[in-house]
């Protein structure tokens, strides 16, 4: 991870710094869970959001195909499409903190994917078929990943801004700023998150408790 080039204040490095290590800190914990109580909290929030209202009531959604230190979204991937809701997957550029969010067909449609240096599946550069959200009509719903979030919406991501970066693209969109929802393991929410002005908070963070 690169530390900040602009301000170079005092006041960024230890924030840069304060990130970094609630990173390694939250990547430990989720190193720590086991495999089936990851699958245990998958499925409690995949019922949770495919009774959500704000899911029931939106078209055109943007979901991540999880790493496995993620929520598991294969079932709410499969949900949007037995719904007929449109769903967009993320395709990141590295080297830079560019995202596009693209058109995937069909749950089977994933198989078609390549995994990036990052262990991601994602559709190829070359791919330029796939509808991009913006281009089109725009997105009601994102849901979030994120290794930390706390109460009051504040995210922390892998550290290359490209969610930060994609919402504001999404506020200049006419259709406006989608809803976010982060879907977390009860272990990724923290007391605090330590933030900068370019973080964008979430609307609602889903978790096993809340
Ligand atoms: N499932 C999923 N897909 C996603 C994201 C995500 O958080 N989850 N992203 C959300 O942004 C984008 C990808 N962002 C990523 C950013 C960093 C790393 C990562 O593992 N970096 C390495 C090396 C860091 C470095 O080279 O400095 C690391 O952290 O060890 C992975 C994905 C788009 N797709
Ligand atoms: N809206 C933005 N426009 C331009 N640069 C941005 C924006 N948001 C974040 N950045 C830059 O991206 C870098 C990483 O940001 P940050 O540490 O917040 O990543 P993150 O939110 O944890 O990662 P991600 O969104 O990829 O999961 C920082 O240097 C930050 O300045
Ligand atoms: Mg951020």
């Amino acid at each position: 991870m690169e530390p900040p080039r602009e301000g170079g204040s005092e006041m960024a490095a230890a924030l840069w710094a304060a990130k970094r290590a609630l990173r390694a800190e939250l990547r430990h914990r989720l190193r720590a869970m086991g495999a089936a109580e990851k699958q245990r909290q998958s499925r409690l929030l995949s019922r949770k959001v495919i009774g959500h209202s704000k899911y029931q009531e939106s078209k055109r959604i943007a979901i991540f195909l999880n790493m496995p230190d993620e929520i598991q979204t294969e079932e709410i991937i499969k949900d949007i499409f037995k719904q007929g809701k449109e769903c967009f997957i993320p395709r990141y550029k590295p080297h830079s903190n560019h995202m596009d969010m693209l058109k995937l067909s069909s749950a089977e449609d994933i198989s078609s994917l390549t995994l990036t240096s990052w262990n991601i599946l994602q559709p190829s550069d070359d791919d330029s078929t796939r509808e991009e959200a913006l281009a089109g009509g725009g997105l009601d719903l994102i849901f979030m990943p994120g290794l930390g979030f706390d109460k009051k919406g504040n995210r922390l991501g892998r550290g290359k801004g490209y969610y930060d970066t994609y919402l504001g693209r999404c506020m200049k969109h006419p259709s406006g700023k989608p809803y976010t929802i982060a879907l977390a393991f009860r272990e990724q929410i923290c007391e605090s998150i330590p933030v900068t002005e370019d973080d964008v908070q979430v609307d609602e963070i889903l978790y096993e408790d809340c």
